[in-house]
């Protein structure tokens, strides 16, 4: 079937199975939002009881999408996969779970982001899997090993840990001890959001049941930035499609940025259901013309028109240091609001808080927890303090819902903690007081939480190497290590842009290197799509800055047009 052109208001068959595929600011997710009404509005098939699926990638993307929605939002279940399959597949049919992966159902309380970190749970595992070599100083290096092990459909459609042969230390871990990590996580109960997309898909291949369910609450299930979506995800989404429910999918191959969640750049161009129709939007209505000029000299496959056909400022590259950059883009912007885009999460960090650019170490809260080691004596030192950095940072960022989870985590099992009762008043109390701490060492930090806050911590012995490093650490240091998760402020990483849109963009690329997503392009790069989702974001004016500039890459940016100013 060949592919048909439409228009970002354009109507569809609503009973046919369907991708929609289109670049960046085409109005893929405006087309989904009326899409969604126009069914509302003319499907037989929807009573009060069945509702439409609308899965989204991130959180604020279901937000974004039922605050458009409106009133109609009632009728539409708008979720991300994760909470999707948790809240219909999962807590419903725990009970159905195979015994013979000894998940204690009883335990189970939502899912989570990190695994379990905690140094007692690894000495049980490292006896478990008579891996006792390990030693205690490779701890955190184990724990960045186990965290990337991800579930993945072999050919016979059977899920298994893949994970490269991992190097911790001098010691290469066991395959069998991802699987008895992840049986000893779920005997207590604890589900990573991975394992989600596992149970999900265990639970419907053994009891199909469940699909007929699905389909039965769901005749359609439509989801945003397909190109994201996890091979794992597609089977189920599949598997339902096979029969009554219509699914349809919107998307942008290029624009495929999540390849360490086992996303993949063919995902989107090889989803196929029986009868699927594929259209396509080929205008860009967000950018001015000089942003699309760029955008299709990076992109091959596709040349976006310029539906608004406005005329806007040249992009700049500006070279120099990322605050000097975005001192000079916030002066060419002059009462505009401009966003920062970074690839990092360490850097969105260091220019939200203006830090010294030269000594970030992204590892620092990992560092502490290793450092400071909990012992018989010192039993919650550094899990407190590092909590409490991260409550206290989210709390700036207005996220209280997160800030007290953190802190309900973090205390809840610790008996002989004083004073861990009132969460709330902790974090009032860290906010009030933020700008007495903020640019202290974290040893004050330390005494100002046991003082001030009147948490019960052991004693920092003078000269110890734990005592080092909380003198030779500021609070700063740490807090820039904390990730807010579907963070929309000013400064953030691309990752967090994704779906976004801002009058003014500041790409900060770490390396002139980093320029060749420009000057030699090639979108199957997922480095290169990355930084084409950054600049599409721009709508009027989009400055890129790097440190250095070979009068080579000079030129070639000059010959397309961009505009170039080297800052002093
Ligand atoms: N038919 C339309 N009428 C008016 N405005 C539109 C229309 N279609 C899209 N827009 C506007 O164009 C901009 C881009 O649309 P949208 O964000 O839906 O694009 P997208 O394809 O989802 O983008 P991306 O993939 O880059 O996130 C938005 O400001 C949106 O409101």
């Amino acid at each position: 079937m060949p592919t048909i052109t439409i228009d970002s208001n354009s109507s569809i068959d609503i009973e046919q199975h369907f991708r929609v595929s289109a670049g960046p600011g085409a109005g893929k997710t405006h087309w989904l939002i009326n899409h969604i009404k126009n069914v509302l509005h003319e499907s037989k098939r929807l009573q009060k009881t069945r509702k439409i699926a609308c899965i989204t990638y991130t959180n604020i993307g279901a937000e974004t999408i039922k605050a458009r929605l409106g009133i109609a939002s009632i009728q539409v279940e708008v979720d991300t996969i994760h909470s999707f399959l948790y809240e219909h597949v999962l807590k419903p049919y725990l009970s159905f779970i195979d015994t013979a992966h000894g998940l204690c159902i009883e335990r189970v309380r939502g899912h989570d982001d990190e695994i379990i970190r905690n140094y007692g749970f690894l000495d049980k595992w490292k006896i478990k899997t008579k891996q006792t070599r390990i030693p205690p100083k490779d701890n955190l290096e184990l724990i960045y090993a186990l965290q990337k092990a991800q579930w993945k459909l072999n050919t016979n459609g059977e899920l298994v840990i893949s994970a490269s042969q991992q190097k911790v230390g001098t010691h290469y871990l066991k395959t069998s001890s991802y699987y008895d990590y992840k049986t000893m996580a779920w005997a207590k109960g604890v589900l990573h959001h991975d394992d989600v997309l596992f149970f999900s898909y265990d639970l419907v291949i053994k009891h199909p049941f469940i699909l007929d369910v699905l389909r039965a609450k769901f005749p359609y299930f439509f989801i945003d930035e397909f190109q994201d979506t996890n091979p794992i995800q597609t089977k189920i989404l599949k598997l339902i499609g096979n029969k009554e429910s219509i699914i349809g999918v919107i998307g942008d191959k290029s624009q495929s940025i999540y390849g360490f969640q086992g996303a993949n750049y063919d995902t989107f161009d090889s989803f196929d259901l029986n009868g699927i129709v594929n259209y396509q939007i080929l205008t860009n209505r967000r950018s001015t013309n000089q942003i699309i000029d760029l955008l299709n000299t990076i992109r091959k496959d596709i040349n976006q028109s310029k539906f608004k056909n406005q005329s806007g400022p040249v992009p700049v590259i500006l070279v120099g240091s990322m605050k000097s950059a975005l001192t000079r883009a916030q002066a060419i912007c002059s009462n505009e609001l401009i966003h920062s885009l970074t690839y990092r999460n360490i850097v969105a960090n260091t220019i939200k808080k203006q830090a010294n650019e030269t000594t970030v170490d992204k590892e620092l809260l990992d560092k502490l927890m290793e450092i400071d080691r909990p012992s018989s004596s010192n039993k919650y030192r550094s899990s407190s303090i590092t909590a409490l950095i991260k409550a206290t940072e989210l709390a700036i960022e207005g996220r209280f819902k997160d800030s007290i989870r953190i802190l309900e985590k973090a205390f809840k099992a610790k008996p002989d903690l004083e004073a861990t009762g009132n969460n709330i008043i902790h974090i009032i109390h860290l906010l009030n007081r933020y700008e007495e701490f903020k640019n202290k060492t974290l040893y004050e930090y330390y005494l100002f939480i046991k003082n001030e806050i009147g948490i019960n911590m052991s004693n920092l012995r003078e000269g110890g190497i734990a005592r080092d490093f909380y003198d030779g650490h500021t609070y700063k240091d740490l807090a820039l290590c904390v990730n807010i998760p579907d963070d929309n402020g000013l400064f953030r990483t691309i990752h967090k842009s994704k779906g976004a849109e801002f009058d003014n963009v500041l790409l900060i690329l770490d390396t002139e290197s980093n320029l060749t997503f420009i000057t030699n392009p090639d979108l199957t790069k997922e480095q290169h799509r990355v930084r084409y989702v950054a600049v599409s974001r721009a709508k009027n004016r989009l400055f890129i800055t790097v440190p250095t500039l070979s009068e080579e890459n000079s030129l070639i940016l000059s010959k397309m047009g961009l505009d170039i100013e080297t800052l002093t």
